[in-house]
């Protein structure tokens, strides 16, 4: 698609009705420019970089920004070192936009921008959970926060109006929202997603040095536990060091761990040794069953995720469309985020049939998450 050939009128079920700048056309910035697009929206490109914005065009995310443009709403898809003074530049750019910013840090833009005096009224922070592990326009995807979290930051000061188009623009991705404070999201995402960048880079460095016999037998295991380690040191450092104080404290009991288990197994047969390192298996078990998507899982069967509005009737069409394709379902679970306007369904069904199944699907119109 090209810039003659895109469309400007939203399809039905889109909320946001007006037009949408995004500066930062990168990984995040593309992706979400690609998913409103795909929804029909009037989207609008801007970069520090010229060439990012028109490769974001030849892919079909939007037109350049130029004078005279009026969005409603500014998504700031940028470096987490310079989202501050980008959100500060577009607010008093644009006098009644909504700005927004994507920044895998919450509190330190926020800071900053408080620091500063900056009337924050038409401000909300807000987070994906939802990225890649290699940046870059060429990286962006329009589906990529299909049935993914999107934490919205607000505070009693926020306007309703401002909290509403922020949502809207999450949901018109595909997204479900999740109001945080920025002081429980920063400590959140030192869990979910800083440390786990850390273990994951810990690891793979031990594979720099590996002989190529041991790398030729790496299985799935190692894949996964490393496979964010080709994340971008220029990102992370900056998002390692925004959020240091929640990070260190979980790194600080991750040392208790392993000292005590690498006691343990430099004397496997002192008393208490093989219990010390089953309670720490054990404790895993527990913790990997408690991630959403995890229950019960039966690996006889493939799942398929489907997002719904949040309104009446709309699993019973679902339903009904699946019962017409003649497909057959083996299990069903009903996810609803508190708060979001939007569910997920996942199905399971026999391997054999679930591409049919997705395909079909999205021929009539669901939303497929990845
Ligand atoms: N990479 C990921 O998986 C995720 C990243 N984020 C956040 O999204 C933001 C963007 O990250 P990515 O898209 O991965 O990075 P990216 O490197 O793919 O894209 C960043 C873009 O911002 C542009 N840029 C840099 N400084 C600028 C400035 N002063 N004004 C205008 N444009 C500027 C760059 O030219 C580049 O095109 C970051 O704040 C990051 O913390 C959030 C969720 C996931
Ligand atoms: O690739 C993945 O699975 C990620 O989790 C990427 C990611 C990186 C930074 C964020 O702030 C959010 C998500």
């Amino acid at each position: 698609m090209n810039e003659s050939t895109l469309s400007t009128r939203p399809s039905p079920s889109t909320r946001l009705s007006g037009q949408v700048r995004i500066v930062g056309t990168g990984l995040l910035g593309g992706s979400i420019a690609l998913a409103l697009r795909s929804q029909g929206v009037d989207v609008v490109l801007a970069d520090a970089s010229p060439s990012s914005v028109r490769l974001a065009v030849d892919l079909g995310a939007g037109r350049a920004a130029e004078e005279g443009d009026r969005p409603q709403l500014i998504v700031v898809c940028v470096p987490p070192d310079v989202t501050a003074d980008t959100i500060e530049a577009e607010l008093l750019r644009f006098s009644d936009a909504v700005v927004t910013d994507v920044a895998s840090v919450k509190l330190a833009p926020l800071f900053e921008l408080q620091n500063r005096g900056v009337d924050l009224t038409r401000y909300i922070g807000s987070h994906p959970l939802a990225g890649r592990e290699r940046g870059g326009t060429i990286s962006a995807r329009g589906d990529l926060f299909l049935g993914r979290p999107w934490v919205i930051c607000r505070d009693e000061e926020t306007p309703g109006w401002v909290l509403d188009r922020v949502e809207d623009l999450a949901h018109d991705v595909g997204a479900l929202t999740i109001e945080m404070t920025p002081e429980a999201h920063d400590e959140a995402v030192g869990l979910v997603s800083h440390v786990p960048q850390i273990m994951a880079s810990l690891m793979a460095k031990q594979l720099q040095k590996a002989s190529d016999d041991a790398v030729r037998l790496a299985g799935q295991g190692l894949r996964d536990v490393t496979r964010i380690a080709a994340s971008s040191p220029e990102l992370w450092i900056q998002i390692l060091s925004a959020n240091s104080e929640a990070v260190v404290n979980i790194l600080e009991r991750i040392q208790d761990d392993l000292a005590e288990i690498t006691q343990a197994l430099r004397n496997v047969d002192a008393p208490g040794s093989r219990r010390a390192i089953a309670r720490e298996i054990s404790a895993g078990n527990d913790g990997v069953a408690r991630l959403p998507g995890k229950h019960g899982q039966n690996r006889r069967f493939a799942s398929l995720i489907v997002l719904i509005d949040d309104t009446p009737g709309q699993l019973a069409r679902l339903l009904t469309e699946i019962g017409e394709l003649g497909i057959n379902l083996e299990d069903l679970r009903l996810e609803h985020a508190e708060g979001a306007q939007m569910g997920l369904v996942e199905f399971s069904v026999l391997p054999e049939v679930v591409d049919k199944l997705t395909l079909e699907l999205e021929k009539l119109g669901w939303r497929i998450a990845a």
